[in-house]
């Protein structure tokens, strides 16, 4: 049994990908599409019989309970309902709240005293896990005992589980490159081509690591599924949401804003807590981002700006 709250592309696809291990509750706060078992957000894929969709908030029992609200969603969702995410809650959400400046395990430490959270994150499209396509993801939880079981109760012959204690450094890792893959479509949609695209995600990945690395995650851990892994697969693929809204914004057009694109606002929180630790300089692609999400820059003047930085050592 597992309850997945969310029911957006990602809550759902991992309902469909649970759903071959046993019964799953999957919520949502809207279910139209209920009846025909097929969420628009996720076409053409019908929902297995083992998962049952409610509207009506489940309480935390003994199952596994992911949570895949967006994240910008998710510290009020915690505050408003402590009792149904449970002890140990498994966050399936990249970003980092632009209100607190807080990632996803530091908004349950605060809202939730006692909860042990874990982190589910990694190069994974929603479309390719509720097709059945082979996933590796990062299991992060600080607690050695309670990530080994949610390990062996989260992966599948075909959804493949590596664990860490690195909870910090696999959540940055998940939020940071959606930032990245924003700036990567940026230079793609304005035409520079894929060795400047190259250029960018190199840069962008120091860039993630530097952060990362100051807020005490391991230097391993960028490298991994959840940092590395997730920044390739999000800036080279016209699947993701985030690199679609860099490369509409490249060809000056009007980017759609009816969709989740998580870099948008953690480019700006990441800013804000960059400056109070003092380190605003070292993130200039996060910089960029941040500035063109808050409308201070324009972009073809961002991209521009992106690929031409004074020369220096590498
Ligand atoms: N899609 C993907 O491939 C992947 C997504 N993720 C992450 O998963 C998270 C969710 O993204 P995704 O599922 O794609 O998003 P979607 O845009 O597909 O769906 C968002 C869902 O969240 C719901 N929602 C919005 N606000 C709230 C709220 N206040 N309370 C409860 N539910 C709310 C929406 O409900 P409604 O329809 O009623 O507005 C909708 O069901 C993001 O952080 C994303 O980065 C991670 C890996 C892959
Ligand atoms: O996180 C993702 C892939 O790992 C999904 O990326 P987008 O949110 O940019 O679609």
């Amino acid at each position: 049994m597992t309850v997945v709250l969310g029911a957006g592309a990602f809550g759902t696809a991992l309902a469909v990908a649970l759903s071959v291990k046993g019964p799953v509750t999957l919520w949502g706060r809207s279910l139209p599409w209920a009846a025909g078992r097929e969420n628009p957000r996720l076409p053409g894929v019908i929902l297995p019989e083992a998962i049952t969709l409610t509207e009506d908030l489940p309480r935390a029992g003994e199952a596994p309970v992911l949570v895949a609200v967006p994240m910008q969603a998710m510290g009020a969702f915690l505050a408003e309902h402590p009792d149904v995410v449970g002890k140990a809650p498994v966050l399936c959400s990249k970003g980092v709240d632009l209100s607190t400046l807080r990632g996803p395990s530091a908004l349950v430490a605060d809202l939730i005293p006692g909860a042990t959270p874990a982190v589910l994150t990694g190069p994974s499209f929603a479309a390719d896990i509720a097709r059945g396509l082979p996933t590796a993801l990062t299991l992060a939880c600080a607690d050695e005992a309670v990530g080994e079981a949610l390990q062996s109760a989260l992966s599948t012959p075909v959804l493949r589980l590596y664990r860490t204690t690195d909870v910090i450094g696999a959540e940055l890792g998940g939020a940071l490159k959606n930032v990245i893959a924003i700036a990567a479509g940026i230079v793609t949609g304005a035409g520079f081509g894929d060795s400047a695209r190259a250029a960018l995600m190199t840069r962008g990945f120091a860039e993630m690591t530097r952060f990362a690395t100051r807020l005490g995650a391991r230097p391993e851990t960028l490298s991994g599924l959840s940092g590395f892994g997730d920044l390739v697969l999000t800036c080279t693929s016209s699947q993701s949401r985030n690199f679609r809204h860099g490369f509409t914004l490249g060809q000056g057009l009007p980017p759609d804003l009816s969709q989740t694109v998580e870099g948008l606002a953690t480019a700006r929180a990441v800013m804000a807590r960059a400056e109070s630790l003092g380190m605003a300089a070292d993130l200039p692609v996060t910089a960029m981002v941040a500035a063109v999400s808050a409308g201070d820059l324009p972009v073809a003047e961002a991209a521009k700006r992106l690929l031409s930085r004074p020369l220096k050592e590498e």
